[in-house]
């Protein structure tokens, strides 16, 4: 069961990336914008296989080019070490 980061500065590197926190609750969310509609659904599909891989999933909207994700871990309640390594892997497949 996943638990609720202890050591916040663990965010620090996802927040010089573009990941932000999110007011009002314990997430942490990034806008990514791609080439065009194509490339921003190919990496969803991307990344919702790494999700289910790793048992932990976004909560995500697109619109045309853009991708809005909220990232938090709904069985603690809050940021945990799920949410950095998926943060990570959607950064890596942007790349
Ligand atoms: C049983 C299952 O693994 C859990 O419910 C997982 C699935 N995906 C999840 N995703 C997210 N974001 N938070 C969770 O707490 C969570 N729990």
């Amino acid at each position: 069961m996943a638990e609720k980061l202890n050591d916040r500065s663990a965010l620090d590197p996802l927040l010089a990336q573009g990941w932000e926190l999110v007011d009002g609750r314990d997430a942490i969310c990034k806008t990514y914008v791609f080439a065009n509609f194509i490339a921003a659904f190919g990496w969803m599909t991307r990344a919702a296989i790494w999700a289910e891989k790793l048992g932990h999933h976004p909560e995500w909207s697109n619109v045309y080019k853009t991708v809005d994700v909220t990232l938090t871990t709904h069985d603690c309640g809050g940021v945990s070490d799920l949410d950095i390594k998926l943060a990570q892997k959607m950064d890596a497949l942007a790349e």
